[in-house]
């Protein structure tokens, strides 16, 4: 990434609490454009690293490296707001801390987009969680920022409000860095365009979406058949292609899909199209399996039971 795509560098960030917990030596470049998600189990320390960028908290070591008069929003995943104000007073609130700047977003746009214009004038005393997590997005896209911070945004709505905030997120990232932590995998896999990969306080892996599934991914691949072949005729193939490929570990888990396991990605690239060409039957499909983030992740992590 240049110097110039980059919104920010977080460069061997240490932060350790009493308890030995904490970040150690974490580094990793979010782009200016998109959106870098930071996933981790439980205390992989993804709030501390988000504190420490957003400004909120110090490193023991280590820098993070922002562009010359970014602006940061930080959004923690559920926000508390003084009780007595409206929806709306909370976002214009927000708008006043731009010093004068004149944002993208106005308040009742970035209610709206949040999905919050109905309720705009309702003090937020009573607002669900999930409507906590919609108006903190809403202060937080107010402020423009360039950096928009946003520690498990979704992680009390319901299925339909994770599609609004998704489509928010997609037009959002055209225009600035967005930080994003979530457990929801399937969540970050459609959204993100770089993933960090935390455990224990370490970063474990980094890199694009996409980089990740394939490093994580087993060489494993399900080819399904268009007509179901009988127990026989499944028996008697799999016996056949075992002969004929015997570094590849081949089965029938049904009997309609014939699985293939590997040695490498590489021994694949050139036997994948031979057992193809062998089967008793034409296919309809060939995926990779567990090329999903899930998968990926409790690979990572090293998850005996992913
Ligand atoms: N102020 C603190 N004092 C002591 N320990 C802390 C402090 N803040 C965080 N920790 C510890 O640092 C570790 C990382 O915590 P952090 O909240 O960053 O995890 P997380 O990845 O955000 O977890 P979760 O997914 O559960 O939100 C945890 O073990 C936590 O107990």
């Amino acid at each position: 990434m240049s110097a110039s795509d980059t919104a920010l560098r977080v460069d061997r960030v240490t932060r350790t609490f009493a308890n030995d917990t904490g970040i150690r030596d974490i580094t990793f470049e979010a782009a200016n454009r998109g959106i870098t998600a930071v996933i981790g189990p439980n205390g992989a320390g993804k709030t501390v690293l988000f504190t420490i960028i957003a400004g909120l908290a110090s490193a023991d070591s280590g820098h993070v490296v922002a562009q010359p008069g970014a602006r940061t929003a930080y959004c923690p995943d559920v926000p508390e707001f003084e009780s007595w104000l409206t929806a709306r007073e909370v976002v214009e609130n927000s708008a006043a801390m731009c010093g004068g700047t004149p944002s993208r977003t106005a308040p009742r746009e970035a209610l709206a987009l949040c999905g919050l214009s109905k309720v705009e004038n309702r003090g937020v005393a009573n607002f669900s969680r999930g409507m906590l997590q919609r108006l903190g997005l809403a202060a937080a896209l107010v402020l423009d920022p360039d950096v928009l911070i946003l520690d498990e945004p979704n992680s009390a709505l319901d299925p339909i409000g994770r599609a609004d905030i998704r489509a928010v997120l997609e037009e959002q990232r055209q225009h600035r860095c967005i930080l994003l932590s979530s457990h929801l995998l399937s969540e970050v896999e459609q959204l993100a365009d770089h993933v960090v990969v935390m455990n224990e306080g370490r970063l474990i892996s980094s890199g694009t979406t996409s980089q990740l599934l394939t490093r994580a991914a087993d060489p494993t691949w399900n080819i399904r058949l268009s007509t179901p072949l009988t127990p026989e005729g499944a028996r008697m193939s799999e016996h056949m292609l075992r002969a004929r490929f015997p570094e590849t570990r081949i089965r029938f888990p049904t009997d309609a899909i014939c699985q293939a396991r590997f040695s490498s990605f590489e021994q694949a690239h050139t036997e994948l199209p031979r057992l193809i060409a062998a089967l008793p039957a034409p296919l309809i499909e060939v995926t990779l399996e567990g090329r999903d983030l899930d998968a990926a992740f409790a690979r990572l992590i090293g998850d005996p039971h992913p």
